[in-house]
């Protein structure tokens, strides 16, 4: 297939072409007005039908990609995309309006850094990938946000100068004294201090292991289905779940949280993910980093979060509300975001990078 095909495909490979004019950037300052984007489920009001049709909201079967031929699902794509236009496209504006300022990076894991695939033990980054990766936080404080556990995603990234904030945003480490170039060099003493910087949620390690274990057991019955532990907080993936067995799925799970109103259910790509009900999430990793960083006060600051997530939309929210750098998401279909930008896939997503460390030389 062509960027500019056309062709019926599966969830996760339509793309978005047009060039856009009206965005929305510098990105407003807003209120608390994020409607439901971080697609948070409410498990006291929910009935079942509404879990089932969450799920199945955020698992668009097929769409057209075909600028000059679909001319319905394109006015929606047009509209989408000038609203949230490439940020290669932009990239000279998105350089301008960083010119003067510190660029501090937020890289998403899956579906950012790495292609969205089957089996989540799979979703290895690329070498080419690493390297870009490894280049950008050469000139730019550089930190990982993931719903994945913290060393789980380490080890699918193994760069040690990055920040690394997993079970998103509940567990924060800064990079190692000897390879954190942005920090003044600590003493020897200090090393160790500096390497887990924030957990917020800790007190809940031992419910989460005990939900962890009732999932596994309910979810055993469920082909297809997987529980993964991400040490504070937990996903039950339905990607290779046969649609018709998603409600019941659902309703083992809520069976499971019933018993645990101190956690909380939101939703990925074809997971469910279930978290303390701490007001915690990536946006305020992301805060919790620029402060560590010491930008917490500082207008001469470029935060850019690069995500494709609903559980990202907590990070584009908190730059909205800072009126402050560009939330970019990675998608092929138009999404409810407050993203300023948008980027159709991970090798964009590299190119981004690339392009970024070249302004930079
Ligand atoms: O915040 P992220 O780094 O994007 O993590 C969110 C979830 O990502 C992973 O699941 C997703 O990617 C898998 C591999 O491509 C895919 O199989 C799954 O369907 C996606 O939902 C990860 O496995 C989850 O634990 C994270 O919560």
């Amino acid at each position: 297939m062509t960027k500019h095909g056309v062709v019926v495909v599966p969830e996760d490979t339509v793309v978005g072409v047009a060039a856009g004019r009206h965005f929305s950037f510098p990105p407003p300052r807003t209120g608390d007005s994020c409607k439901m984007l971080a697609g948070q489920i409410d498990l006291g009001a929910a009935m079942m039908g509404s879990w089932l049709d969450s799920m199945k909201a955020s698992s668009p079967r097929y769409k057209l990609v075909a600028p000059r031929v679909a001319a319905a699902g394109d006015a929606e794509q047009d509209d989408w995309m000038e609203k949230h236009p490439s940020a290669l496209g932009e990239f000279e504006s998105l350089v301008a309006a960083a010119s003067g300022k510190q660029i501090v990076m937020f890289l998403d894991y899956d579906g950012t850094l790495s292609p969205i695939v089957e089996d989540p033990d799979s979703a290895v980054m690329t070498d080419e990938m690493r390297e870009a990766v490894r280049s950008v936080a050469e000139h730019f404080p550089t930190a990982i946000v993931s719903g994945r556990g913290r060393d789980k995603v380490f080890n699918f990234v193994r760069l040690a100068e990055l920040y690394y904030a997993g079970s998103h945003g509940m567990d924060i480490q800064g990079p190692t004294a000897d390879s954190n170039h942005h920090l003044n060099t600590p003493s020897k003493g200090e090393k160790q201090a500096r390497s887990v910087l924030c957990q917020p949620a800790s007190e809940f390690l031992p419910m989460i292991g005990e939900v962890h274990d009732l999932l596994v057991e309910k979810m055993a019955v469920i082909p297809g289905a997987m529980v993964e532990n991400n040490k504070f907080c937990l996903s039950v993936h339905f990607r290779c779940v046969d649609e018709k067995t998603w409600g019941t799925l659902a309703e083992q799970v809520r069976s499971v949280l019933r018993e645990y109103p101190r956690l909380r259910l939101t939703q990925g790509r074809k997971v469910l993910e279930i978290r303390p009900v701490i007001k915690w999430d990536k946006g305020r990793a992301l805060e919790f980093l620029l402060g560590a960083l010491g930008f917490a006060d500082r207008t001469d600051v470029f935060p850019i979060y690069i995500g494709d997530d609903r559980t990202d939309e907590d990070a584009f929210k908190v730059l909205r509300s800072r009126g402050q750098g560009a939330g970019i998401l990675v998608t092929r279909f138009p999404k409810d975001t407050l993203a300023s930008f948008s980027l159709r896939d991970p090798d964009e997503v590299k190119d981004l990078l690339r392009e970024l460390v070249i302004s930079k030389s």
